[in-house]
């Protein structure tokens, strides 16, 4: 697949912007037209830079107003039109986006038109140009694709072409299939464009909301194999207007433009009818099967008081590696492993973040092929190395820079502990507290990677979405954001922080950086897993009396429920499906904690909760810092 991307796309200025995306991987790239008007150098000089970048410029735009002029103004127009094409000559495009006329005095008529559109070719061709026209959503007479393609059929010029933008087909719902029907040498290029679905303006949600594909909620993969199936094979271009993008960081947003490319053409290849697409195959989105373990980087004194906590949470020690200072710790299904090696890439991550869970484990049915599909979606591999005869586990680069192991159990893989680790006896008096398995891992990021860890996880990974929630904290808001498989053996939230002084900004302001903020465990009888805490000496998060109140009244809870739930500290929630239930830890270090969950078939992950157990947490936050716990 051809990759483009317009300037407007990325922050900075022109030449950051087109190393950016020279960097990402691109192969073209729009000018747009104020990108150009802003830099001070020629055309020429514009078009020398994206060629010494090794890029192409896929075509110069918007041109606007053009077609549909009464008399009055028909001559300025095509005036203004040679005056784009005498730039368009320096810059070294051949095409030219001509979107549809919004101007007041327009007067419509798809002959007349298709008329300006001919002469317009005409003029282009005596300079070897192309001409594509793009309908806006929001265009005076013409805003639908449908009829944007009758003009340039009826116009019927070698040089004027159609351009398809799938944001202004898919706002409108137009109907996807009527592209199946156009030569594929009548559409010059293809734009592309997710957006959140949000009941606004369309001008607005254009210019402001628009994003990369996969990290909205427009079909845009159904658009796109339906411009497959014509046969088209040309450039595909993000043209992305995001605020938050605008303000972002060049490289980040670029690198984002071109996983979401890479994984909507999989995904495309993979419909039916789109075999003319060029697309490199690559093993299909990894099936996760759980979580095979969570890794702590620390150094010895700080790893007494983790494994103190880990010990009043029921975990024992059950292994120690054979050659690193690297014990694993384990509950039913659930392995922590605790490293205090004094080099290598954990004690690194030690050094810049303190004690952090930096690591985690995914199983997956085949690793080699995950990692083959994470690093053609540009996910940065790791590997460090390991001692003769111990196992190499295929790594990634994840969220802030921790790592994403990949497990399976068709190699030695699935033996790493056995293989690496001798078996010990936790000497330890230890109560084991019924924690099964792995529920959820919380990641806390910055509020703008919210998307580029969503699109991370759900390219290379069988997951989806579940909508965006507000969680409320004291002192702003907190977003979050749940990826999850069907099956419930992958469950990530991605809690997105906009100022540091709510728990979350804070945990990434002070851990320099974002990580797992919270491990979330199953019980399967909450009430049992709370006593046997209790007799291991763990502290549970203190929730405010009045919740309860509250609570017993939201749902009607028998009030003998409701003292128990109180007495554990245990917050409770239901759904349409079920019951939930959970436990937290104080915070560890600045503001890690356990939770612990029983989920009686509920889906959901206890956001009307959050509020009271953020507030909780951060009580226990003073101003010199976090206590630990
Ligand atoms: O918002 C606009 O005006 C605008 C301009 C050019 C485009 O290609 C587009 O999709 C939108
Ligand atoms: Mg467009």
């Amino acid at each position: 697949m051809k990759t483009s991307i317009a300037t407007v796309s990325i922050s900075g200025e022109l030449p950051e912007k087109l190393e950016a995306i020279a960097k990402a991987g691109f192969g073209g790239v729009e000018i747009f037209e104020n990108d150009f008007l802003a830099f001070d150098g020629s055309p020429a000089d514009v078009g020398k830079m994206v060629r010494d970048h090794g890029l192409e410029i896929t075509l110069f735009q918007p041109f606007r107003d053009f077609e549909g002029m009464p008399a009055s103004h028909r001559q300025r127009t095509f005036d203004r039109a040679e005056r784009k094409f005498d730039v368009m000559q320096e810059l070294g495009t051949d095409l030219v986006l001509v979107c549809s006329n919004v101007s007041p005095v327009s007067l419509g008529g798809v002959d007349r038109a298709a008329a300006d559109f001919y002469d317009l070719g005409e003029r282009a061709a005596k300079r070897g140009l192309r001409i594509g026209y793009e309908a806006l959503a929001w265009g005076r007479h013409v805003n639908d694709h449908r009829d944007a393609w009758e003009i340039v059929r009826r116009a019927d010029h070698p040089n004027v072409g159609l351009i398809l933008d799938s944001f202004h087909t898919l706002s409108r719902k137009i109907d996807i299939n009527s592209i199946r029907s156009i030569p594929k040498d009548k559409i010059f290029i293809v734009q592309l464009a997710d957006a959140p679905l949000i009941d606004m303006d369309l001008l607005y949600w254009s210019r402001h909301f628009r994003n990369m594909p996969g990290e909205g909620d427009l079909p845009v993969t159904a658009f796109t194999a339906a411009v497959a199936a014509t046969g088209y094979d040309g450039y595909f271009s993000l043209e992305i207007f995001n605020d938050q993008f605008r303000g972002g960081q060049a490289r980040s947003i670029a690198a984002d433009g071109h996983r979401s490319l890479i994984y909507l053409g999989d995904q495309v290849r993979r419909a039916p009818g789109t075999e003319t697409l060029s697309v490199a195959s690559m093993p299909d989105r990894a099936t996760v099967r759980g979580v095979g373990f969570v890794e702590f980087s620390t150094d010895e004194e700080d790893a007494a008081d983790l494994i103190g906590i880990l010990r009043t949470l029921g975990f024992r020690k059950t292994a120690a590696h054979r050659s690193k200072k690297v014990s694993i710790f384990q509950q039913g299904d659930i392995r922590l492993i605790v490293n205090t090696e004094e080099k290598g890439f954990t004690n690194a991550s030690f050094a810049v973040h303190g004690t952090s869970a930096y690591a985690m484990a995914l199983i997956v049915d085949d690793a080699k092929q995950a990692f083959a599909r994470a690093v053609a979606l540009d996910a940065e591999p790791f590997s460090q190395p390991v001692a003769a005869g111990e196992v190499e586990i295929p790594a990634i680069r994840g969220v802030g820079g921790g790592l994403i192991y990949l497990l399976d159990d068709q190699s030695d893989l699935g033996r790493f502990s056995e293989i690496d680790f001798m078996p010990v006896e936790d000497e330890a008096e230890i109560v084991p507290a019924h924690l099964l398995r792995i529920d959820h891992v919380a990641q806390t990021v910055a509020y703008d990677e919210m998307l580029t860890w969503l699109l991370f996880y759900s390219s290379i990974f069988e997951t989806h979405k579940t909508p965006m929630v507000d969680i409320i904290d004291p002192a702003g808001v907190v977003r979050s954001q749940v990826v999850e498989n069907a099956s419930g053996s992958l469950r990530i939230t991605l809690n997105g922080a906009e100022n540091r002084r709510t728990l979350a900004g804070h945990f990434i302001a002070e851990t320099f950086g974002s990580g797992i903020q919270h491990l979330a465990f199953d019980t399967d009888d909450i009430f049992a897993t709370a006593e046997a805490l209790r007799k291991n000496g763990f502290r549970p998060l203190h929730i405010s009396p009045n919740y309860y109140g509250d609570v017993e009244a939201r749902f009607g809870l028998d009030p003998e429920l409701t003292e128990r739930l109180k007495a554990e500290n245990i917050l409770y929630d239901r759904d349409e499906h079920g019951e939930y239930f959970q436990l937290y830890s104080g915070t560890y270090g600045e503001g890690f904690f356990f939770e612990i969950v029983e989920r009686r078939n509920y889906r959901g992950y206890g956001a009307p909760n959050a509020i009271f157990r953020i507030a909780a947490l951060k009580k226990l936050m003073r101003p010199e810092g976090l206590p630990k716990m």
